[in-house]
């Protein structure tokens, strides 16, 4: 997709959050949690289900009240921004929106004339793998194509900063990378993208940075490449000696198997092959596992109350669920809702 750059980007970072809590009944979701996200930087959030993760995502999006903590995005807070502010946004949030009778040509168009400097359209779809599928009605759109709809509708306005929630979810491997390559270059034109995934081959090919959650708080931030710290990289060299399967961490996984492979002689290792020699370098995924592990292991943690279905009071907009909320008719605190009465 060729997109101008905008050139709005803000001094300072994208979103600031310091000590943020959110409570529901005696749950408490959000629980401290402090995050810094760079102006044109792709952030993930990681973390298992029941985090905090959507609630604080949300937060950020102006859809949820905070009980208390620091927030700025774009330099606003959230709670009380407006209208030129939620412009400047764009949302995919976890839930597709209700689809209708439109056509997907017809619900892009429509949705890019609600903010001031929108993209084309038609390059938006086309960017999003829905060129076929224009003159389709959503309701006949497929659950991933549903999904890429939901992110068209994101990225059609134009933001500055924006915000996924588990995007790829049911999309096909082909359609996910394609995903990849327009966030890559919707980071090139200077958009800074905050996206939660449980996708952690994901957030390796994607983040910047990526900040791992769980009890409502930041238990790990970095590199996704350096998340952990070196520990948690180090090689795992496995072969099989006397009939059994031994294992080794070592960060000199070429020195280790060359001695190995000495040790053994031509009795061991026939032909100089180690048998059942691996060496296995921990992915994101096995670093993340290995983090929750340890948190849930933290002596004097204490885990957030269970829920006792307990439901949210303090919603401030009723788009939460879906796609980019139209930011210029609707209004940006509006009436009760039920996103938080999940
Ligand atoms: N409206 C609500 N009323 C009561 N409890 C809620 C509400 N919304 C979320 N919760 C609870 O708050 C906790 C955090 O939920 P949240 O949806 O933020 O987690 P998450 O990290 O996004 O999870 P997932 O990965 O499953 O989407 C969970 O225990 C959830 O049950």
């Amino acid at each position: 997709m060729t997109t101008a750059p905008t050139g709005r980007a803000a001094p300072g970072p994208a979103v600031h959050v310091a000590g943020l809590h959110k409570r529901y009944g005696s749950k408490q979701a959000v629980d401290g949690l402090d995050l810094d996200v760079a102006a044109g930087e792709i952030f993930a959030v990681l973390g298992p289900n029941g985090a905090g993760k959507t609630t604080t995502v949300e937060i950020l999006e102006g859809f949820r009240s905070r009980d208390r903590g620091e927030v700025l995005v774009l330099g606003e807070d959230p709670a009380t921004a407006g209208r030129r502010w939620r412009a400047r946004i764009g949302v995919v949030g976890q839930d597709s929106r209700d689809l209708s009778e439109l056509t997907v040509s017809e619900t892009v168009r429509s949705t890019a004339r609600s903010y001031p400097d929108p993209r084309d359209p038609d390059e938006v779809i086309a960017a999003v793998g829905l060129e076929d599928k224009a003159r389709t009605r959503t309701r006949a759109l497929s659950g991933g194509q549903r999904r890429r709809l939901d992110v068209a509708l994101g990225i059609v306005g134009r933001p500055e900063l924006l915000f996924l929630d588990e995007p790829t979810t049911g999309f096909d491997p082909q359609a996910r990378r394609a995903f990849w390559q327009l966030l890559r270059s919707l980071r090139e034109d200077g958009t800074t993208i905050l996206l939660t995934t449980h996708y952690l081959d994901e957030a390796a090919a994607l983040a910047d940075r990526a900040a791992v959650v769980r009890d409502g708080r930041v238990v790990a931030l970095g590199a996704p490449e350096t998340l952990g710290g070196p520990e948690a990289r180090t090689p795992l060299v496995s072969w099989t000696e006397g009939g059994q399967v031994r294992t080794e961490r070592t960060a000199a996984p070429t020195a280790f198997v060359a001695h190995l492979a000495a040790r053994l002689g031509p009795h061991g290792a026939p032909d100089g092959e180690v048998p059942g020699l691996q060496v296995v370098r921990p992915t994101l995924e096995d670093v993340y596992l290995g983090l929750i592990e340890a948190w849930d292991e933290t002596p004097g943690r204490s885990p957030a109350a269970t829920d006792h279905g307990a439901t949210d009071d303090g919603a401030t907009i009723p788009e939460a669920a879906g796609a980019a909320a139209a930011p210029i008719e609707s209004p940006t605190a509006a009436g009760p809702t039920l996103q938080e009465q999940r």
